[in-house]
């Protein structure tokens, strides 16, 4: 399953949205735990970190969630200096500060640049974390997240993957260092399509109206090169959430 034929959640607005988001993430986190030990949530920068991530984080309270069961990983980082204002580990670090019992180790941080070790460094010891930590899939050999939460820019892009881009075309890696991002900064570590699109379950999280006519591509089946947010897929379910100033219904 892909974009083009995701079940779509709609909300009024963003607000709506972040509601309606993170009580299905919440939902699916119980169930899921019911069978399992642990649940491998990615989460994204932008505003899935800075508002849905939140929501969630406040809906899972509500319910009593046993917040040490989660590891939560980076769908792409930005590769600057630890604690800079670019890093995505901010906001994600501050959503998380709410969730009583999240441990520090079950976050899954991709190297900082101060960290000592260069891009393609920081790309292949995260490539590392993800084997080690999270589960094969049915085919024994690929990780398979439960759930991987996407944002979306303007452009198309999702994670680090950029239109024309090369990480877009990787398919034999799980993390790849991106260069010349034409968004900055221009170094960063992504997940390629092999990870995300093994997950179980892909949510793509798009609202308001910047992002109507890049939806719409992806929407309508449009190559990776030219939509990357159009090519993710899951084996479980993809969900669009969007509000209707994105969705343009
Ligand atoms: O790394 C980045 O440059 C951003 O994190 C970026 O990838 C962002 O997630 C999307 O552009 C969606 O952003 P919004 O959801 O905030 O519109």
């Amino acid at each position: 399953m892909t974009l083009a034929d995701a079940r779509v959640r709609k909300g009024a607005d963003a607000n709506d949205v972040d509601l309606l988001l993170a009580a299905d993430a919440v939902s699916l986190f119980m169930n899921r735990l019911r069978h399992s030990a642990q649940f491998h949530f990615v989460v994204s920068g932008g505003s899935v970190a800075q508002r849905a991530l939140p929501e969630i984080v406040k809906a899972g309270n509500t319910v009593g969630l046993d917040w040490g069961r989660l590891h939560i990983w980076f769908a792409d980082e930005r590769f600057a200096p630890r604690g800079h204002e670019d890093r995505n580990a901010s906001l994600i670090m501050m959503a998380l500060r709410q969730a009583p019992g999240f441990f520090a180790s079950q976050l899954h941080i991709p190297a900082a640049s101060d960290a000592g070790v260069s891009l393609d460094e920081a790309a292949a010891s995260y490539q590392r974390e993800v084997q080690r930590y999270v589960p094969n899939g049915a085919d024994r050999m690929t990780p398979m997240f439960d759930l991987v939460l996407l944002g979306m820019g303007p452009d198309g892009h999702t994670a680090s993957l950029f239109p024309g881009h090369e990480a877009v075309d990787l398919s034999d890696v799980l993390v790849a260092p991106v260069r010349n991002s034409p968004k900055p900064p221009a170094e960063r570590v992504t997940l390629t399509y092999p990870a995300i699109n093994s997950a179980a379950h892909v949510w793509v999280y798009a609202t308001g109206e910047g992002k109507r006519e890049a939806l719409e591509l992806a929407r309508s089946g449009a190559a990776a090169s030219e939509s990357p947010v159009g090519a993710v897929a899951a084996r479980d379910e993809v969900v669009l959430y969007a509000d209707a100033a994105a969705i343009g219904e």
